[in-house]
């Protein structure tokens, strides 16, 4: 029996509290904190700012950090003994909260929650929580970060646990702000996933705590000063892989209902948000870098926070590139693949591959050759964005978003996780969103109201819809639903939690003429993006996905697409957002077709068919989520001021099927041994991400793509004639596995502390530290980077110059001063990650070109033959480096889309 732990300040918890957490994935505590604390916190922060102790807040996109304009934080976890001692006196209270008050915190909640799990075991079944333990780490000290937001700031959509290696389990924001009132702004928003949002004010002395890795969130726009605090509680058993490895055994639902219930609880549900909430991301994302000019807080006069249209588009583009991102096959996908490249696999020794140093000098004969051709490969699918999906819940699923679509079957958005091994088979789960307007006339499409529920005056024939509605136009003009499907009542919070937002200035301007301009700048954007989305690997995918809405919106029998080949298990719901009611005009009859349906799944052979389910179309949907059940009784008056409905319905998809051309068996039984040294690195790159272990490393996976083009006709360039193609059954593996063993570096922001040192440094080194104030630069500025020959030539000239040691073999060789080295790493991923659009390289040549100098670099060939020379070695260098930082996976704050940024764990 544990005991309850005794606390030098009695925080406002109870089990009641920790009872709704546990049920709800939130709770929300008024008067956690004892009024003469929270008063002493906030004029202790208040100073702490007047020492400028607070910090720009940046967030992670994309490869760089951006701007939080108008919100500052100071990290008190960050502090050491040291620097806390010396700052005894300015500290004050916080000194308190840091020390005492926060460790207690976690014993107090994990004391609360052990007691709840203990009377969960003894009592009935249906009193039982849906979400899982809360199991905290009390033997680690939780992070602590005091934030101010000095008016006009907000957070995009995020989950404060993006991924691995983030360690958070909890969260928990206090409120310290004695004057808020209604109008303030600067609400937090909690959106259970699928659920009903919910607004909460942030009072004085208010907590809310909740799950760091399954609860969406945002704050919206403050017009006031806001000051509040968060406690981060990190926990044993968080990013376990269940919690971010989304397979087909996973995806075993039987109902809509079912994937709505498992993705509300599980963590997994991050992998698909940022495509079922696309729009609301993006409209959050844009709002929050923008900062809210009229706010009237102190810094409201301050226009030089808010970011360039530039910046916007970049943010957009950014966004749009990670929608048509492929998913790359998870370990769990290939297993068929695995199957057959097992089963191939007869002649690994044929013709036997060079191994060791022999190999490595093939390697680096043929390598600078390799990486152009790797490079333009690496233009092609990184920048759309490789990602697996063990670690999926941080980069951004593919979209295939297709106007096309959009306008033949209405459906307004939809995203897709595909696992594909291109001729084998998809897997595919495709959450949809549909205008609830859309097909009052011709019953096509999801919505209710084409099988036969009635219109609504929502709804629109959709031939009066204008031809190529901007898609960012139209998320514009749709944004006020995300505030209108807010849905709990008043009840204790006193009218503060869950008030709906019925208009919004900031979306008013929106549609201002003098935003005409610069909306026009985005759907430019969208209309590129929309463009290349069609180009890109998603393509096919897309063609996949119309086949099977097309199935829908003809609404076959479900099975009948057999005459494509495929078999299919489709869940399927049309949902509406609202209460459910005993007046079913709006909503469609219980179709007597499911049940049908559901008997015809049952039948499907067995062979293809890795999820079954049943067409549920139609049927009644479940009561929404119950926020804080017991503490708002009102909620369900018919008086509440929330709308009745939102104008949106969701669907899920989920679908295993084989394409047409799918060979049915294995023809291939002899092989070379080059396609043969394929299959094994392909095998072992499905292994290794199977068993969380170590991937080959880039240098091998490459190695093994120039060995295979050698030894089919010499043609290693894609220039040559002969040149083919790494069969497809590989590429997307090797893609996947080259992805997976690239670096997750350290942000910008992290360095702030080596850009200091980087200032006083020797001049052996000022090259080195030219490269890092350009890299920092160009992070802050998300401008190109420098590329990585650069980085790299730059790091082999600092080894030649120490001792003349450019090899780790070497005895006399040192390592790059620390201070380099992070940023350094950082600079060679972003390179990577983010290629230099061919604008942003022609603007870099010159700059390359104008640069003068101390050390005069070589250019052109002759660098290139210097460069040549060293690169092996480098590449060692900077392999073993790679192989430390990877295992950290890739991870991000709020929407890593395109690339793999910084991981740097919070806790
Ligand atoms: O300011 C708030 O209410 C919450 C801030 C937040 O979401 C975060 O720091 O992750
Ligand atoms: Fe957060």
């Amino acid at each position: 029996m544990t005991t309850n732990p005794t606390l030098s300040t009695e925080l406002g918890l109870t089990p009641d509290a920790i009872t709704q957490l546990r049920n709800n994935s939130f709770t929300v505590v008024d008067d956690f904190l004892p009024l003469d604390l929270a008063n002493q916190l906030l004029s202790d922060a208040d100073n702490l700012n007047s020492n400028g102790h607070f910090k720009q807040h940046y967030f992670q996109f994309g490869g760089s950090a951006l701007a939080k304009p108008f919100v500052y934080e100071m990290d008190l976890s960050a502090l050491d003994g040291g620097i806390k001692d010396t700052m005894n006196n300015t500290l004050g209270s916080w000194k308190d909260m840091i020390d005492n008050i926060g460790p207690a915190f976690v014993m107090k909640v994990d004391y609360l929650a052990k007691q709840f799990d203990d009377a969960s075991t003894t009592t009935t079944p249906s009193t039982t929580t849906n979400t899982p333990a809360l199991s905290l780490d009390i033997n680690a000290r939780p992070a602590i970060k005091i934030q101010l937001n000095t008016g006009g700031g907000s957070f995009p959509w995020h989950y404060d646990n993006p991924g691995p290696p983030n360690l958070r389990a909890l969260t928990c924001v206090v409120y310290l702000n004695p004057t808020w009132k209604g109008g303030d702004g600067g609400e937090i928003v909690l959106w259970p996933f699928l659920s009903k949002s919910t607004k909460v004010s942030p009072l004085h002395r208010r907590a809310v705590l909740f799950y760091s890795d399954r609860v969406l969130h945002r704050v919206l726009p403050s017009k006031k000063r806001r000051v509040c605090f968060t406690i981060w509680s990190p926990g044993t058993n968080v990013n376990s892989k269940r919690d971010v490895a989304l397979s087909k055994d996973v995806l075993q639902f039987t109902s809509y209902d079912q994937a709505v219930q498992f993705f509300s609880q599980s963590p997994l549900q991050r992998v698909i948000s940022r495509a079922v909430y696309s729009e609301e991301y993006l409209e959050s994302l844009l709002e929050c870098i923008e900062g809210t000019r009229g706010g009237d807080g102190e810094d409201a006069a301050s226009a030089s926070e808010s970011v360039s249209s530039a910046e916007k588009e970049r943010v957009v583009l950014t966004y749009g590139l990670a929608r048509s991102q492929t998913v790359q096959p998870s370990p769990t996908a290939t297993e068929e693949s695995e199957k057959q490249l097992v089963n191939t696999n007869t002649d690994t020794n044929e013709l036997p591959v060079a191994k060791g140093p022999a190999r490595r000098s093939r390697f680096s004969e043929v390598k600078h050759e390799w990486q152009e051709i790797n490079e333009s490969r690496l233009n092609t699918t990184i920048e759309l964005g490789p990602s697996d999906d063990v670690v999926s819940c941080v980069s951004f699923p593919s979209t295939g978003y297709d106007r096309e679509i959009e306008e033949q079957s209405d459906v307004f958005e939809y995203s897709r996780l595909q696992s594909s091994m291109h001729d084998r088979y998809n897997l595919t789960l495709t959450m949809q969103r549909q205008r609830r307007h859309i097909s009052n006339s011709k019953g096509k499409g999801l919505s209710s109201s084409g099988r036969g529920g009635k219109s609504t005056s929502n709804e629109r024939p959709r031939v009066s819809q204008p031809q190529q509605q901007p898609p960012v136009a139209a998320i514009k003009k749709s944004t006020s639903r995300i505030h209108r499907s807010n849905s709990c009542g008043n009840g204790r919070y006193s009218g503060d939690v869950n008030m709906p937002t019925q208009s919004h200035n900031r979306r008013r301007d929106f549609r201002s003429p003098e935003r005409a301009a610069e909306s026009e700048c985005y759907v430019q954007s969208f209309r590129r993006l929309s463009t290349s989305n069609r180009k890109s690997p998603a393509a096919g995918v897309v063609d996949a996905n119309r086949r099977f809405l097309g199935r829908f919106q003809q609404e076959l029998p479900f099975g009948s697409q057999s005459k494509v080949d495929s078999s299919t298990a489709t869940l399927s719901h049309c949902r509406h957002h609202k209460k459910p009611s005993s007046d079913s005009t709006d909503r469609p009859p219980p179709s007597s077709r499911s049940s049908h349906h559901a008997g015809k799944s049952s039948r499907l052979p067995r062979r293809n068919v890795y999820s079954k389910g049943i067409n549920v179309n139609n049927l009644q949907p479940p009561p929404p989520r119950r926020m804080l059940q017991n503490s708002h009784p009102s909620e369900t008056s018919s008086s509440s001021p929330h709308p009745p409905s939102t104008p949106y319905e969701v669907s899920a998809v989920v679908s295993l099927h084989r394409p047409a051309q799918c060979p049915s068996t294995h023809t291939r039984s002899v092989e070379d041994a080059a396609t043969s040294r394929l299959r094994e690195l392909c095998m072992d790159i499905i292994q290794s991400a199977k068993e969380g272990t170590s991937p080959p490393q880039r240098a091998e996976i490459k190695e093994t793509v120039v060995e295979y083009h050698r030894s089919h006709n010499n043609a290693v360039s894609p220039r040559d004639p002969n040149f083919t193609e790494i069969p497809s059954e590989f590429s997307q593996v090797l893609t996947y596995g080259l992805a997976r063993s690239q670096t997750v570096q350290q942000s910008p922001t992290a360095t702030e502390e080596s850009e200091k040192q980087l200032m006083n440094t020797d001049t052996k080194q000022s090259r080195l530290r030219e490269l890092c104030m350009d890299i920092i630069q160009s992070a802050r500025e998300g401008t190109s980077p420098p590329q990585r020959a650069e980085i790299k030539e730059a790091v082999v000239e600092y080894h030649r110059s120490r001792n003349n040691a450019a090899s780790p073999r070497d005895p006399n060789f040192t390592e790059i001063p620390s201070e380099f080295s992070q940023v350094l790493t950082y600079g060679l991923a972003r390179a990577q990650t983010v290629q230099p659009s061919p604008t942003a390289t022609e603007e870099s040549e010159k700059l390359t070109n104008n640069d003068t100098n101390e050390l005069p670099v070589a250019k052109g060939p002759e660098r290139r033959s210097r460069f040549s020379e060293v690169k092996h070695e480098w590449q060692e260098i900077n392999e073993s480096r790679l192989n430390t930082t990877i295992e950290l996976g890739p991870s991000d704050d709020v929407v890593s889309c395109v690339s793999l940024p910084s991981t740097v764990a919070q806790v």
